[in-house]
């Protein structure tokens, strides 16, 4: 590779599209360019980018019904790459939502990759058709272009048996009915950034809170993950923008039985009308629900800080222990509040936040001598890239696979 060739890295999420440009150097070094999103999707559509320095290169907010779902987000973002920017990367990296029995690694994408990728979309309808999509309008118009899909259920894919199974004939785990997790290259990145900001906790009990649109948690333990909140789907486990997380499965034979919801209403029923957005009858996003006046969305705003400190006893109890907490994604990065009312619940895990310190964001927000929490921005887009960049790098043998952002 050249001095200034690019790669492109897409990560369609369910309320946002985010995307980063990265030049690659001749000893294989990532410098990000460009880092963009299109965030507020269904609520206040919104693109942002910077360059390398951090200067602004677009902020442009939109009327809801033209950027209503997630396609037009991502036509959003590639129009001002190729017509504003004139991006013209030599690989393309993508988040896949579900990589499904197959993939525990990233892979370089071709017809038949995209094939069996196809066969999870039921599996997470509200991402791997948006994962899809850029990947098979490229493949048709740039044939050669190489592109490597990276998925978030790959990190979790090492789970002990009793972490992977559901408690059904065991065929249908041969079927792929299995736990998978998902986040995971959020999860990465911060297993990859602890021993660099937080070298005293990187090999100990740590629960990462990735608390975004879609909201899980994982249990590391030095740096692999051993238990996720979320299973088969990323419905699970938490509540989130949208969907219920954890609930009765016998609540869904009521919809069906005693309420007469089709499958595809049910589907659409819990991934786009519970959650944040159902509890409340307000919104999904979790910045309108805190500037809200209504007590359902106080209401909203608390049983997700229940809901996380719950699935915080249970990942302690995984791990024996629990040496740190990491909070990261949209809201775990961006709210002190909601932080400060997890945490409240916590005590008995000794965990106690200095106020100030969580309200400055700060990368350690915990009291001195209580169990440790930290901030920590994720950043998928480079564990994508670093994934891409070795992928493409392995497959030329005189070079060694490198990728590191500055
Ligand atoms: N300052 C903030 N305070 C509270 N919530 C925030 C803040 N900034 C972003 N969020 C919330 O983060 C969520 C989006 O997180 P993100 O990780 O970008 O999600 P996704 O990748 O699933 O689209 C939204 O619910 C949004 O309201
Ligand atoms: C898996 C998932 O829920 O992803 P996101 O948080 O980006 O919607
Ligand atoms: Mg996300």
């Amino acid at each position: 590779m050249t001095t200034m060739d690019t790669i492109l890295i897409v990560n369609a999420g369910s309320s946002s599209v985010k995307f980063q440009v990265f030049a690659v150097d001749g000893d294989g070094r990532l410098r990000r360019r460009i880092k963009g999103q299109v965030d507020g999707i269904g609520s206040r559509p919104h693109l942002r980018a910077t360059g390398s320095s951090g200067e602004k290169l677009a902020e442009r907010v939109y009327p809801i019904e033209s950027v209503g779902d997630v396609p037009a987000a991502l036509q959003v973002a590639a129009d001002w790459l190729r017509d504003e920017q004139r991006i013209t990367p030599l690989a393309v990296g993508h988040r896949v939502v579900h990589g499904g029995p197959d993939y525990d690694r990233p892979v370089l994408i071709d017809h038949s990759v995209v094939g069996r990728l196809e066969r999870y979309a039921a599996l997470a309808p509200l991402h791997q058709p948006h994962n899809l999509a850029p990947i098979r309008a490229l493949l048709e118009k740039f044939p050669s272009l190489p592109q490597v899909a990276c998925f978030d259920t790959a990190f979790h894919r090492h789970h002990d048996d009793i972490a992977d199974f559901y408690a059904i004939p065991c065929q249908l785990h041969e079927d792929g009915v299995r736990r998978y997790g998902f986040h995971g290259l959020s999860y990465e990145y911060i297993a990859t950034t602890l021993p660099k900001v937080a070298p005293d906790i990187a090999t100990g009990r740590v629960i990462v809170a990735h608390l975004g649109s879609g909201a899980s948690m994982c249990a590391l333990l030095g740096g692999r993950s051993i238990e996720s909140t979320m299973g088969f789907t990323a419905l699970d486990g938490l509540p989130m923008g949208t969907r219920p997380g954890q609930i009765d499965p016998g609540v869904l034979l009521y919809l069906i039985s005693v309420k007469g919801m089709a499958p595809a209403e049910l589907q659409n029923f819990l991934y786009r009308d519970c959650g944040l957005k159902g509890l409340s009858g307000i919104s999904n996003d979790m910045r309108e629900l805190q500037t809200s006046k209504e007590p359902e969305a106080a209401f909203a705003v608390e049983y997700f800080a229940y809901r996380v400190a719950l699935s915080a006893g249970m990942l302690a109890a995984a791990l024996q222990g629990v040496d740190a907490f990491v909070f990261t994604a949209g809201i775990g990065e961006n709210s002190d509040g909601i932080r400060a009312r997890i945490a409240d619940r916590l005590g008995w895990l000794g965990v106690a936040l200095d106020p100030s310190e969580n309200h400055r964001h700060s990368l350690r927000i915990s009291r001195p001598d209580t169990t440790p929490v930290y901030v920590v921005p994720t950043d998928e887009e480079l564990m994508i890239a670093q994934h891409t960049l070795s992928l493409l790098w392995s497959q030329r043998p005189s070079h060694p696979a490198r990728g590191r952002a500055s």
